[in-house]
């Protein structure tokens, strides 16, 4: 994947982040900083503390110690958009900041995700940032309709006109490769591969400047893993999106992320450029961790 400019502003900047269950069951002084239009992905074996680090930067599980400071002033790059189509009503609603007064604060440049109330982080997740689960049925709602799905995080922000949602429904199950005929269907008539689809549309309907991802191809089967990845990728290109992404899955890692984390037992144990560290590793973990993907 094309590198992102290395002049692009810091957009979530982690500074010393300890969160242990244990000794080593977690993560422990964890210290990075994601641009804005990077795709970071923390990668290591199961256990290795992902994501418990996720959840925290997620903003769903306070840190025994530590910072997350997250700059809602950066601005997100312009994206490539030549292969995204979306009606242009729901383009200029999304991404505007329509926020719910006492909750984020519309000036508010820079924000200490835990030194403000559990409130103002609910709202930022769901008013500003993206979370999409390993299983869908974690971030969809299962008793309504595809379309109200894809609608919530729209009506969130301020949107209420019910033919424009309803358009941007449609135009966004047409991008997830989803018939738009189903747009009334509950989620729980599609199938996995489907249903994680509805949840990226879910996710991205609203432009979120910031996106988590906690193994967004697992649990699926193989065909259908290599088809959602494609369009994964191009959704994260063509909208120009800032990504934290955790997987297990090295081949995941290499199509989706700029930079690469490693983890094991709570630390990071690497970092640098995905291409350097998959096809250079340093650290003999990380060796062993390629090789046993590359030896068949
Ligand atoms: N809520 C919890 N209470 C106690 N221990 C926990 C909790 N959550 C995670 N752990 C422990 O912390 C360690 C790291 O778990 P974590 O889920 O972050 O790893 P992971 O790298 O994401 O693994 P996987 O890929 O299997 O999800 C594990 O030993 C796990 O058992």
């Amino acid at each position: 994947m094309k590198k992102p400019r290395l002049t692009r502003p810091v957009l979530l900047d982690v500074q010393d982040i300890t969160r242990l269950y244990g000794p080593a069951k977690g993560c422990e002084a964890i210290d990075f900083r994601l641009h804005a239009g990077e795709v970071l992905g923390i990668v290591g074996e199961s256990g290795s503390g992902k994501s418990t680090l996720l959840r925290v930067l997620a903003g769903l599980e306070a840190p025994d110690a530590g910072r997350v400071i997250y700059r809602r002033a950066v601005h997100e790059p312009e994206a490539a958009r030549a292969d995204f189509h979306e009606p242009e009503a729901a383009r200029a609603g999304a991404g505007e900041d329509v926020l719910d007064k006492g909750e984020l604060e519309r000036d508010e440049a820079e924000l200490d995700l835990y030194a403000v109330g559990e409130a103002r982080r609910r709202a930022l997740l769901r008013l500003e940032w993206g979370l999409v689960h390993q299983n869908p049925r974690d971030g969809l709602r299962m008793g309504v309709s595809a379309g109200a799905n894809i609608g919530e995080r729209l009506m969130a922000q301020g949107q209420r006109h019910y033919g424009q949602l309803r358009a941007t429904g449609q135009a966004w199950m047409r991008q997830v490769e989803l018939d738009p005929g189903r747009i009334d269907d509950a989620p729980r008539t599609f199938s996995g591969g489907m249903q994680q689809r509805l949840q990226i549309a879910r996710t991205l309907v609203t432009r979120p400047r910031l996106v988590f991802m906690d193994e967004p191809t697992g649990g699926l089967d193989v065909s259908v893993q290599a088809r959602l990845l494609d369009m994964l990728r191009t959704l994260v290109r063509s909208l120009g999106l800032s990504v934290v992404l955790v997987t297990h899955d090295l081949a995941v890692a290499r199509l989706l992320a700029h930079r690469l984390m490693v983890m094991r037992r709570g630390q990071v144990v690497e970092t640098g450029l995905t291409d350097q560290i998959l096809d250079d590793p340093q650290h003999e973990y990380t060796q062993l961790l390629v090789s046993s993907v590359l030896t068949p």
